[in-house]
């Protein structure tokens, strides 16, 4: 048995290698002639899987640690009967972290009081119903959009897009689609930008072609928008000049948590299993995150106790202090670095490794919500 499994999957050698012969590979570097001979191929979000990458090979599996699956051509691996596995909510909770440390950064530089402010959620799935569940304990007015959802649940409370729009923080969480009623490409376009409220933030975490990139870029100056962008149009040959005006800009890794990562493994470790009907076992026990212990010394919430605190576990500034280093590279050099940032991404680990310390109620309350420990 053959497998061949992209490098930056997390226990990708120590786990596969159970299974067979595994050959580690860049996910840019999975080519035609390596899968000749292949059986298993297990991918992340930067291998395009389609005809022109499995025809005339002996693939029959092909599993990506990813949530999203809009690099994979489903119709092409049913036609070939090529069993598939994705690992959805792998690293739902990472991007919610993502999504509530960015907006505390970006809340504490600008001085922006959360205080009776409305976020327009756009998809409600995994990751979005997460980001409103945080979203609820930070007292904020939530407006969801989800017209898939809406559709299979008449009677909750959906709003448009352009109600989504109107809100002060905008935020995206539906998958790249291209086809039908609720295609997603270019779902922020010249058309419903402009609808977007003057000083507004707008995070985009799902994929880069879901905004146009292009009409974002020429008016969010004019607008004053805070954009917090970790995902980008033609990944990873990114538009400078968008970068250049995000408050918070990161290379596509709001999922890259241990917990997220090694989530993505253990699902297609299991469908791989259940798909050869073995039952290879691996240990995939995390190691307990050393000084975990962190205190908020404010007895109210305060946004920029809040940012600290979440700093502690997760320096976002850091990311977007490296990420802007690509602002003056060259453009081979970019896209390579762009990889480089990805691949060698600090240790990050999740709010329910740590432990928090408050005398208030209250904010016990929310930290409680947020999956951290109290003490
Ligand atoms: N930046 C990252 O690291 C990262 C990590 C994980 C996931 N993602 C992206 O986030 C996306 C969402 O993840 P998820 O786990 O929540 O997926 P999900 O499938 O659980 O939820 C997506 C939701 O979007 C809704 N939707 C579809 N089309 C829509 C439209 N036109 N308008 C509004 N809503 C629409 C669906 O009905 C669904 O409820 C993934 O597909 C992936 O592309 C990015
Ligand atoms: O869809 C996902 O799960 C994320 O976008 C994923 O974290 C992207 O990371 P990659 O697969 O490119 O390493």
């Amino acid at each position: 048995m053959k497998l061949v499994v992209d490098e930056n999957i997390e226990f990708a050698k120590e786990a596969f290698s159970l299974f067979g012969q595994t050959i580690l590979l860049p996910g840019r570097e999975i080519t035609n002639e390596v899968l000749k001979d292949a059986d298993i191929l297990i991918v992340r979000s930067v291998t395009n899987v389609g005809e022109k990458l499995l025809n005339g090979t002996s693939v029959k599996f092909v599993g990506t640690a990813t949530i999203g699956t809009d690099h994979i051509d489903l119709n092409y691996l049913n036609y070939r009967n090529i069993r598939f596995a994705d690992a959805k909510g792998c690293n739902a909770f990472a991007v919610a972290e993502y999504f509530l440390t960015a907006l505390m950064k970006v809340c504490s530089d600008e001085k922006i009081s959360l205080q009776d402010k409305s976020i327009g959620i756009i998809g409600v799935g995994n990751v979005g119903s997460k980001v409103a569940k945080f979203s609820e304990l930070l007292g904020l007015k939530i407006l969801r959009n989800d017209p898939p959802l809406e559709r299979k649940n008449p009677h909750e409370k959906f709003y448009s897009l352009d109600e989504a729009l109107q809100c002060d923080i905008v935020t995206l969480h539906v998958p790249l689609t291209f086809k039908g009623y609720d295609k997603t490409f270019h779902l922020l376009n010249e058309n419903n930008l402009m609808k977007i409220k003057d000083g507004a933030i707008l995070i985009n975490t799902s994929r880069g072609a879901v905004v146009d990139n292009k009409s974002l870029r020429k008016i969010v100056t004019g607008k004053n928008l805070h954009l917090i962008f970790d995902v980008w149009e033609n990944e990873p040959d990114l538009d400078l000049s968008l970068l250049e005006r995000v408050k918070i800009g990161t290379p596509h890794i709001a999922g890259y948590t241990l917990e997220g990562k090694v989530n993505g493994t253990i699902i297609i470790f299991d469908a791989l299993n259940s798909f050869l009907g073995t039952d290879y076992q691996f240990d995939f026990t995390l190691p307990p995150v050393k000084n975990n212990i962190l205190s908020y010394n404010k007895n109210i919430f305060d946004e920029q106790e809040f940012s600290n605190l979440l700093s502690e576990i997760y320096n976002i500034e850091t990311d977007n202090d490296q990420m802007k280093k690509m602002l003056y590279f060259g453009r081979e050099d970019r896209i390579k670095y762009f990889d480089t940032m990805r691949k060698y991404y600090p240790l990050r680990r999740e709010f329910n490794n740590y432990i928090v310390k408050s005398d208030s109620q209250q904010l016990m309350k929310i930290f409680k919500g947020l999956r951290f420990k109290v003490n």
